[in-house]
């Protein structure tokens, strides 16, 4: 175990402790840097020592779920890669839990088929309907017919990046969906997860789905004395829309609170705390007795006419100069500039013509906020397997790529370890040459064409929203468009059709530019990216960017643009709103500097936007400057 785990106890651990001795289940509720991460690392080495011996006797594994596939690196890197912990993504988690319940998968995805049939048939029926519309979908049903029908001959469901129900692929949205509905319904299910994981916890948990807490808190309520189950998150770190928020303290469940704040200096903690109070009343206390400095926060307000890029400039200048706290960083040196997605940043890392097709002329909002976290389908099979594949092949990871390649590539689907995998990977070898080439440097192959490329090579099958977009002959299986909502309409199909569209006709190669941002590999990061993380100097830049982003402004937090009558009725009914979820985030940003903090907002009326500063005196008047006059 790490230095994760070596960290001293606090009165949190202490508690947890005693939960993990009793089977009780419990919530860790408790701000940024309080260290939830760290108590959870301590109670897995905890468990391992007290309770190890035990678990594996009776081949029991203690779950961990992690909400990134950094963090389950970390994690499993901390606990020494000891198979007695099962660290995965939640995703994986529900996955493994199922995979060898073949015959409900299909019976499960039969069903699926049928209420995708009945749902097109549906909008056939209304009157209203556009013609168009209406022969879309009957081609939908036809579609989905066959894969009906292909159904009988898939041996063996597996779980891949898109889904193709006819090739027994089941993507993200198949299984977050398909195994809590599974485990609701069969009671063996649920007893056979408190049998091989007494231990299940989550991390991150206020981004968890409603429907995976409860259907935990199922198996925790049928099996309280043999099954723990624990939950670790802040509710004001909640940025992601499908996520949960705080998690319900139940009857018999331990709450344990964590108030310290062992991440960030006095300064930067002033800011962050101010920030939460608007929103709930957790106000953090040091955690630490001794800060080498007390670090710095200021704020810098610019206006937001002309050239960013050489105001921020100026204002990194300027903290190199005049703060010896900066002294010696500059950009790309030990400082993280935090965006939400950014022109600036993808003008800079060479993906400005991406960033246009996903934010230009009004796209619709879901397939924007995917830009924005690297979550939208149609980045998927680039994120999370073609560049992975490109990487792993130039840096000789033969195990890494095959494994990729199994998992997507259609070739592999039924083939079994021991069966020919290098005959196949023979004959993809030529497909997967031609991958290095479309990312080269001054290549011109657009993401349309490596698309088609890598599909008549093999190497992938795509989810049924491409049908749309590319020929994908009669391998589209129907899949959730939940999230990314507004495309089921008229107007936001059209809007789709424009943006996969544009994205098709982009250079592949600023694929790699934008792959590092959102994985945070670049100076810029993406305020969803950082997650979990934290860097020495953090730049925060507010920028809402003439009201692209309608789930985020920072002009309406600080109340310099009125709240519109939608967000309006959102805080009347107390649901989710554009004040709360820009805080969050604003949160999230401001909570990873170890050291120092400086917050850059742009807005077009400086003056006004000093005085609300000042006012909710996140930092003295002198640490707040506007460069203006
Ligand atoms: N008990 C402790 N004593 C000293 N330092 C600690 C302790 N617990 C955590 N830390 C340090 O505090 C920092 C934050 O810890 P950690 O990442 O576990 O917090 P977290 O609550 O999970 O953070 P966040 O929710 O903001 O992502 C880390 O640098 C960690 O090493």
């Amino acid at each position: 175990m790490t230095s994760r785990a070596s960290k001293p106890d606090t009165a949190a651990d202490l508690k947890l402790r005693e939960c993990l001795d009793t089977a009780s289940s419990f919530v860790i509720v408790a701000g940024a840097g309080s260290g939830k991460t760290t108590s959870l690392v301590k109670a897995l080495a905890h468990l391992a020592k007290k309770h190890g011996a035990g678990l594996r006797k009776r081949r029991q594994q203690v779950a961990c779920i992690t909400y990134t596939e950094v963090a389950r690196d970390e994690i499993w890197h901390d606990v020494g890669e000891d198979p007695l912990f099962h660290v995965s993504t939640i995703h994986s988690f529900l996955w493994v839990l199922i995979r060898s319940f073949q015959k409900d998968i299909k019976l499960w995805v039969a069903d699926r088929i049928a209420a995708k049939i009945a749902e097109s048939q549906e909008k056939i029926d209304k009157p209203r309907t556009h013609a168009a519309t209406k022969i879309k979908e009957q081609r939908n049903i036809v579609r989905y017919q066959r894969h009906l029908e292909a159904l009988d001959s898939v041996a063996q469901f597996i779980y891949g990046t898109g889904s193709n129900y006819k090739k027994g692929i089941l993507g993200h949205d198949d299984v977050i969906k398909m195994v809590p509905e599974l485990l609701r319904a069969k009671p063996l299910l649920r007893a056979l997860v408190a049998q091989g994981f007494p231990f299940v916890f989550v991390d991150e948990s206020q981004d968890t789905l409603q429907e995976v807490v409860e259907v935990l808190k199922l198996v925790r309520e049928e099996h309280r004395t043999r099954f723990c189950l624990g939950f670790f998150g802040d509710p004001m770190q909640k940025i992601y829309t499908t996520g949960l928020g705080a998690i319900p303290v139940d009857e018999g469940w331990v709450q344990i609170d964590k108030p310290e704040n062992f991440r960030c200096p006095p300064n930067v903690l002033n800011v962050i705390n101010k920030i939460r109070l608007e929103g709930d009343p957790l106000e953090q206390i040091t955690g630490r007795e001794h800060w080498e400095s007390d670090g710095s926060a200021q704020f810098f307000i610019l206006s937001n006419q002309g050239d960013r890029s050489a105001r921020l400039e100026r204002v990194v200048g300027w903290l190199a100069e005049h703060d010896p706290q900066w002294r010696g960083t500059a950009a790309g040196d030990g400082v993280k500039l935090l965006v939400i997605a950014h022109r600036m940043a993808a003008n800079r890392l060479g993906f400005p013509d991406l960033y246009a097709a996903f934010n230009d002329n009004s796209p619709p909002s879901g397939l924007k906020q995917g830009f924005t976290d690297g979550t939208s389908w149609a980045l998927t099979p680039f994120l999370s397997y073609l560049l992975p594949l490109l990487k792993a092949i130039e840096i000789g990871e033969g195990f890494e790529a095959m494994a990729l390649l199994r998992r997507n590539s259609p070739a592999f689907i039924g083939v079994n370890a021991v069966e020919r995998p290098s005959d196949l990977l023979g004959a993809l070898k030529g497909s997967v040459a031609k991958l290095a080439p479309a990312f080269a440097d001054g290549s011109a192959v657009t993401v349309g064409e490596l698309l088609e490329q890598v599909l008549a090579g093999g190497l992938i099958s795509l989810d049924g929203r491409w049908t749309e977009h590319l020929p994908v002959e009669g391998e589209a299986a129907p899949t959730e468009q939940a999230e990314e909502g507004d495309e089921d309409t008229e107007d936001g199909a059209e809007k789709e059709r424009q943006v996969i569209s544009a994205f098709l006709g982009c250079p592949a190669r600023q694929l790699l530019g934008y792959e590092r941002y959102v994985n945070d590999q670049s100076v810029f990061a993406t305020q969803h990216g950082i997650k979990g993380a934290e860097f020495d100097h953090v730049l925060t830049i507010l920028d809402d960017e003439e009201g692209s982003h309608n789930q985020y402004s920072y002009d309406k937090f600080f109340g310099l643009v009125p709240l519109s009558n939608k967000d309006l009725e959102n805080i009347n009914q107390g649901k989710d709103s554009v004040i709360e979820r820009t805080r969050r985030l604003f949160y999230v940003s401001c909570s990873r500097a170890t050291k120092n903090l400086a917050v850059v907002y742009f807005t077009s009326d400086v003056e006004a936007a000093k005085k609300v500063v000042e006012k909710r005196k996140y930092v003295p008047s002198n640490c707040i400057k506007t460069f203006e006059g």
